[in-house]
């Protein structure tokens, strides 16, 4: 079977600035993934080379199995959605609908009428005057009804407020359960766009650091609470991925969640909590030193 979207060895220098590390990844099978990191970790850039807006320095892209650079009949299923979007100076929210209509063969154009409603975006007025969140609910509109068969979103809805943004996770995930397609989209609010990914890419300084299933990740870390005494000999040499101390109390995050440790920690009268993925995230790349990549 063909994949879907496919890295490997990729890399893309800025000058001195290595911005994607070596990525090798393989998106086969329809879904709604997460690409997550820090400001600066490679987000923009990977998304970009996956859409053949940038070359590589080095390494092979390859969507359903082509070079995005040399596949110009891709180009309505790829669909790339992005705040930093510039649009010609004249165009108005009406113009970029139907432009997305002629170049998206999928466009549905009632479901986009429902969704301009929804998230109360202007169209007759020319998109740079448009406020931020503004902007952003005509990229909302575009990444949902365009139906591109792959789906990039590159922090779609920066702009929106939290019932707008709502109203795009609902309507995504209804959305993607009569057409399913492979989204891959990157944000910072992690913990609300969490319960929407299937799988969890994470990158840090360009390298990719993180590759799993997003229910796998959740199982692999526990906060452990309770006597610092007891906390300390219940998880013993495992790798603690952060620690508070308040008194002779303890709330330790542990990498690992093995039934022992569980086990363990209940027979100690110890508190066990599970770590949200925002949590797991900013520990595992919090810990990731720049000394640690360049070595
Ligand atoms: N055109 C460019 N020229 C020089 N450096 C660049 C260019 N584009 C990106 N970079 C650098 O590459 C690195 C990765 O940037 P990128 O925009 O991909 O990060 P990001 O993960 O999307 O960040 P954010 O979450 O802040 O949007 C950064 O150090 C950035 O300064």
């Amino acid at each position: 079977m063909t994949a879907v979207l496919e890295a490997a060895g990729l890399t893309k220098r800025f000058g001195s600035v290595t911005a994607v590390d070596d990525v090798t990844f393989c998106i086969d099978e329809p879904g709604v993934h997460g690409l997550l990191g820090r400001n600066g970790a490679g987000k923009s850039t990977l998304m970009n080379l996956l859409t053949g807006q940038d070359f590589a320095t080095a390494g092979k892209v390859r969507v359903r199995g082509e070079s995005p650079l040399e596949n110009a009949r891709a180009i309505g299923e790829v669909a790339l959605i992005k705040e930093s979007q510039v649009y010609p100076k004249a165009y108005k929210g009406k113009h970029v609908l139907k432009a997305a209509s002629w170049v998206f063969p999928h466009w549905d154009h009632a479901f986009a009428a429902r969704l301009v409603d929804d998230f109360a975006a202007p169209l007759d007025r020319r998109m740079e005057k448009l406020s931020r969140g503004q902007r952003s609910a005509i990229g909302a509109v575009v990444a949902l009804a365009s139906r591109a068969e792959v789906t990039l979103l590159d922090e779609p809805y920066a702009g929106l407020d939290a019932v707008a943004r709502q109203v795009f996770y609902d309507h995504l995930l209804e959305d993607f359960a009569e057409h399913p397609r492979t989204v891959l989209m990157s944000t910072h609010l992690i913990d609300e766009a969490a319960d929407l990914f299937e799988r969890v890419l994470v990158i840090d300084h360009g390298r990719m650091v993180i590759d799993a299933s997003a229910d796998d990740l959740r199982g692999t870390a526990l906060r452990v609470v309770g006597r610092a005494e007891d906390v300390d000999a219940v998880i013993g040499s495992r790798t603690v991925l952060h620690r508070e101390a308040l008194g002779g109390t303890a709330a330790v995050t542990v990498d690992g969640a093995d039934p022992a440790l569980r086990a363990a920690a209940t027979a100690a009268g110890l508190e066990l909590a599970p770590v949200s993925l925002q949590q797991l995230i900013v520990r595992r790349t919090g810990a990731f030193a720049p000394e640690e990549v360049a070595s």
